[in-house]
């Protein structure tokens, strides 16, 4: 690591020739597979963007110039070369280096990313507070060909297009979003990279034009006209040029004296700039580049075969994946939808065997919700089965386009509660808060895998909006033997005893078990009760345990501010309960990065936390 040892500080960088840079990128790309191989994370971007960040630090000056990662996934070269090499086996670890960018981590990192398409907005108001503070430096937003599929990248295009602000975006298309990119914009994308001749055509004409002595007004006008009738020859509708940015490219993204080169030309650019540079996901990692899907997001695995260490257990993704296809048979009602993550949700077979009946939107979960709103306003039974985290983006379409109309839409909800190494931008903890505010819309967790199958059989059969939500992974060891009946608004007993009552949702009644049994090995008269709805709440049972029990536990994988506690809390208020309640939640902060087990630990949300929670709160 001859190279890399020299990076003491990023602007060491520009010390490098060439050709030093290029043996530096394939040192930090040896690097990288080496530490995510143990660590696990979003290992194919990285590898894509290998000679961009080092093309960007050795051309601009982070110490006072301005970057934003869009989604940010792939910034760990960025964090190699800015201090924190030493610290990268740590990466996604608890209080280790987080997988994405924080201010508070480094002062290199100038914006917080993780959900997508953010990039050019806040850039733009970086680059609008520049010039409002009439300070002179670069803003630059980097954002991949899927994340400009998200709305807030077009609604940012539009406004910096017309500001003539200056702003440099670096489009990195590598033909992928997480699975195959997917829209127009992706197929105008393809378009340009087949038509690099205009390119050059472009530039020659430009030069050209140069040449022409300014005899006059006129004589400029008609060159500049004639120059954009050629362009539409080339390639129809420059969009980006259109939208009123100047276009470089498309350039190869893995040429470090080429992006240098145009690097410098859009520093010297006024108003907004986009840079298309062409890369490769996964490059110089064979498995990676034939993969890039599964090594997007990887676990742990062995470098020479790229086989993952640890063993796939059976996932709430994949039983979902099973239920939707088994009830498509039955049903040509049945429509999947996806912003983007057909298979992190489990919905790769469907779109395999149903691919009139399954939507891939692209990064964009608030059109998600709307279309299905309108396929279910026309008869149909959409299912947009997304993250938690990413659910969040489309608040707003989910009461006004779903939920006013009592459309019949389900919304599965995946890696709802904590998802653990990817931290506070994609744990899923608010989304019982979120969602139980919203009139007309049922929500229902299952304490396990098998009554996740029975509850989705359930929901299928229902003709009113319905969100059922459940974790990342699968289960615990505990095995349930009980499935009754899934009714609406009633939960179910599993333990029974008369002084202390625990309500517990979805995952949380496996840890809520493990420290009842304790519990009931100590004597103590405990009562577990699985809250499989977390709306409408179960009232008759709730009104039978005002009668008996003393103190009430509420135990949840969500933030306790407006969550399932919360609701508890109004109804025995309203009841006037005299006894003992006491919330177990995550609390009003944002749950760092790190293991679910040791999350769940720091939290008191282990088996351990609540029976120590319990303990200390009965008499
Ligand atoms: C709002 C939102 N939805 C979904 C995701 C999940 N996600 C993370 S990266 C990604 C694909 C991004 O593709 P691109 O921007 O082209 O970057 P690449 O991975 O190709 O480098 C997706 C869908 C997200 N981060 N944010
Ligand atoms: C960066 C991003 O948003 C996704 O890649 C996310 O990390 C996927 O998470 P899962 O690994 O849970 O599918
Ligand atoms: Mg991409």
């Amino acid at each position: 690591m001859r190279y890399l040892e020299k990076i003491n500080k990023p602007n060491d960088i520009k010390n490098l020739s060439i050709n030093e840079l290029n043996l530096l990128s394939g040192e930090l790309r040896e690097f990288l597979i080496d530490t995510v191989s143990k660590t696990g994370g979003h290992l194919a971007s990285n590898l894509g963007v290998i000679e961009l960040t080092l093309a960007l630090f050795y051309v601009f000056n982070f110490e006072k110039d301005r970057i934003v990662w869009d989604v940010g996934h792939q910034t760990y070269i960025h964090k190699i070369i800015t201090g924190r090499k030493d610290k990268f086996h740590t990466l996604r670890k608890y209080e280790g280096i987080s997988g994405f960018p924080k201010p508070t981590e480094s002062s290199y990192d100038h914006f917080v990313t993780g959900h997508s398409s953010t990039s050019i907005s806040a850039a733009l108001g970086m680059a609008r507070a520049r010039d409002l503070k009439g300070e002179k430096h670069n803003v630059i937003a980097v954002i991949g060909d899927g994340a400009l599929t998200g709305g807030m990248a077009f609604e940012a295009l539009n406004d910096a297009g017309s500001s003539k602000t200056n702003l440099i975006v670096i489009l990195n298309d590598n033909e992928m979003s997480i699975s195959q990119n997917v829209g127009s914009l992706s197929c105008y994308l393809s378009k340009i990279r087949t038509a690099p001749a205009y390119i050059n055509f472009r530039d020659e004409i430009e030069q050209m034009l140069k040449k022409i002595p300014a005899v006059g007004n006129n004589l400029y006008k008609s060159a500049e006209k004639f120059k954009d009738g050629l362009k539409h020859l080339v390639v129809q509708g420059m969009l980006f040029e259109e939208l009123g940015f100047k276009y470089l490219g498309p350039i190869d993204g893995h040429n470090i004296e080429v992006l240098t080169d145009v690097l410098k030309r859009a520093q010297t650019i006024k108003g907004p700039v986009i840079i298309h540079t062409i890369t490769k996901k996964g490059r110089g990692y064979c498995y990676a580049e034939e993969n890039p899907e599964i090594f997007h997001g990887v676990d742990a695995f062995e470098i020479e075969t790229g086989e993952r260490i640890a063993k796939r257990k059976e996932t709430y993704s994949k039983v979902f994946g099973e239920e939707i296809v088994r009830e498509a048979e039955d049903n040509n009602k049945i429509i999947a939808i996806t912003a983007a993550m057909p298979d992190g949700t489990g919905l790769t077979e469907f779109s395999e065997k149903f691919p009139e009946r399954f939507y891939d939107v692209g990064i964009a979960e608030q059109h998600a919700a709307t279309m299905a709103a309108g396929l279910a306003k026309e008869g149909f039974k959409p299912i947009f089965a997304v993250y938690s985290t990413f659910l969040q983006r489309a608040f707003d379409q989910v009461i006004h386009d779903i939920c006013i109309q009592r459309l019949p839409v389900i919304l599965s909800i995946d890696r709802a509660g904590i998802v653990g190494e990817d931290g506070e931008t994609h744990q899923g903890v608010f989304d019982l808060s979120y969602l139980r505010l919203i009139p007309n819309l049922t929500i229902l967790s299952p304490k396990d895998l098998v009554e996740f199958r029975y509850m989705l059989r359930w929901c299928f059969k229902q003709n009113n909006p319905i969100a059922i939500r459940y974790p990342r992974g699968g289960d615990l060891d505990i095995k349930f033997d009980k499935y009754d009946d899934i009714n609406l608004g009633k939960w179910e007993r599993l333990l029974i005893g008369n002084k202390v009552t625990i309500l517990a949702v979805g995952k949380m009644v496996q840890h809520s078990m493990k420290a009842a049994v304790r519990l009931k090995g100590r004597g103590i008269d405990v009562e577990l009760i699985n809250c499989r709805f977390i709306k409408p709440l179960d009232k008759t049972m709730l009104d039978n345990l005002i009668e008996r029990s003393d103190h009430i536990f509420t135990v949840e994988d969500n933030v306790l501010y407006g969550g399932f506690g919360s609701a508890i809390n109004e109804y025995l208020i309203s009841k006037n309960y005299k006894g003992k309640v006491v919330n177990i939640a995550f609390p009003d902060e944002f749950i760092p990065h790190g293991s679910v087990d040791i999350l769940y630990k720091k939290y008191g949300l282990d088996p351990d936390g609540i029976y120590n929670t319990i303990i200390k709160n009965i008499d």
